[in-house]
């Protein structure tokens, strides 16, 4: 593994995060990294995805709600229609990296394995005896195991066997969890987030997504691709999630508001995207606190640099609250607005166009709720679609639109489509 040197101080490595980063909250100083990410639209060139795993085959009717999922995934399905997916981005010349080919790799650092054991350990849920056994364990345990117990988490029942009696073990169900397992992984949009040159660890709500973000931080401080990022906000910091977050354009963003991510952690991503000159003006946009829209790209994502395809029932009255820097580290609030009106301004183009999908209101529910909106975009006008929204599809083909459809039958049970199932790490920078 190559050694860890950066312009910046090396992480602690039981919280990578907490590297001091430069002047604002989270910032730092511009690494010239060789990745970057300025829109939603630009040729796609390095994408992150996870192939979901083991983790999938903890869910069961008993945890599922809690684990975030619909239903119970045909798990060998899922992977094939993962495959699928992924095959479809390097037919069109994407570099797919895997999260856990980047995370076994990463777990070769010594570091990023203390800090991988760190995040997996409760010692709260364990008791301390139980604890230290199992950090012992996994200490030793191969980089390929290691990834796993921090991916698919562990029963109690597979925890190492020990000496002497310990109460917390002879009273918990063998299947109880020790450690949780990460079922959601696969959403790999809303765990980080690139903007610009650097890398933002997002801030997830959800207790069963939380520990998601140890992941993506250990990987984006100790793997050798990325150990020289730069980073932007704060991994601690107010809620946000990455499927809130979309680029408008360069120095455009939008950030949802709602279930996921709070006021709080819109202003505050604002505010540090502003100090690290990553954006002039970030909409941030209410949305309807509700699972069918968790995340703003549950219904709306770019299709094109000037177009979207959004949800008919939002269409009319989606708003935006501009947000832009006052000039001495604060932000001035404007607004509320049309969000469609504000975001063209902020773009400074005449129009940003929804993509007229025509849906009576049953088939246009029906197909937001299957991800219909949750498009990713390979190039400009050519996106990935999951092809069950047939509706909204033949809409965005009449529209001229190219459309890679893709299986999602058992993927969608984890409610999220291609975007959310994608980071993406490197575009090509619009031109023209
Ligand atoms: N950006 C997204 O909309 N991601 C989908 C996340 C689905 C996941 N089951 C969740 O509830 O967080």
């Amino acid at each position: 593994m190559t050694a860890h040197s950066t312009a910046f101080p090396a992480p602690d490595p039981v919280n990578p995060s907490s590297v001091e980063h430069g002047s604002a909250p989270g910032a730092v100083a511009s690494s010239g990294a060789p990745h970057r990410v300025d829109s939603e639209v630009g040729p796609l060139r390095t994408v992150l995805l996870h192939r979901p795993g083991a983790e999938l085959k903890r869910l069961t009717p008993r945890n599922n709600d809690q684990l975030l999922f619909d239903g119970i995934p045909w798990v060998d399905r899922a992977q094939a229609e993962h495959d699928a997916f992924a095959a479809v981005l390097r037919a069109r010349g994407v570099e797919v990296l895997l999260l856990s080919d980047l995370l076994v790799e990463t777990l070769a650092d010594s570091r990023a394995r203390t800090a991988g054991v760190h995040s997996a350990v409760d010692e709260r849920r364990l008791g301390i005896d139980l604890a230290d056994a199992l950090r012992s364990h996994l200490a030793t345990a191969s980089a390929e195991e290691l990834a796993v117990a921090l991916t698919a988490g562990m029963t109690f029942e597979e925890l190492p066997a020990a000496e002497g009696a310990s109460l917390v073990r002879r009273m918990h169900h063998p299947h109880d969890f020790a450690v949780d397992p990460l079922p959601n992984l696969m959403f790999t949009r809303d765990s980080s987030v690139w903007v610009g040159d650097r890398v933002a660890i997002t801030s997830l709500a959800m207790p069963a997504r939380r520990r998601e973000t140890a992941l993506t931080d250990i990987i984006y401080a100790y793997h050798p691709r990325f150990h020289s990022a730069g980073r932007a906000y704060g991994a601690h910091s107010a809620p946000v999630e990455g499927g809130d977050v979309l680029l408008l354009a360069p120095g455009v963003l939008a950030i949802g508001v709602g279930e996921r991510t709070t006021p709080a952690g819109a202003e505050s991503f604002a505010r540090s995207a502003f100090a690290d000159g990553l954006a002039h003006t970030v909409l941030a946009v209410p949305i309807v606190q509700e699972r069918a829209t968790m995340h703003l790209d549950t219904v709306c994502t770019m299709v094109d640099r000037d177009a979207v395809v959004m949800y008919p029932a939002v269409r009319d009255t989606l708003s935006a609250y501009p947000l832009r820097p006052d000039g001495s580290g604060g932000v001035l609030v404007d607004g509320p607005e049309p969000f469609l009106s504000a975001a063209a301004e902020a773009m400074g183009i005449e129009r940003l166009r929804v993509i007229d999908t025509g849906l009576d209101p049953v088939t246009a529910e029906r197909e937001q709720w299957d991800d219909g909106n949750n498009t990713l975009a390979v190039a400009p006008g050519v996106v990935v679609a999951y092809e069950r929204n047939v509706v909204t599809n033949a809409k965005l083909a009449d529209a001229g639109i190219e459309v890679l459809r893709i299986s999602g039958s058992e993927l969608g049970s984890g409610r999220g489509g291609p975007r959310c199932m994608s980071c993406p790490v490197d575009r090509a920078p619009l031109v023209g």
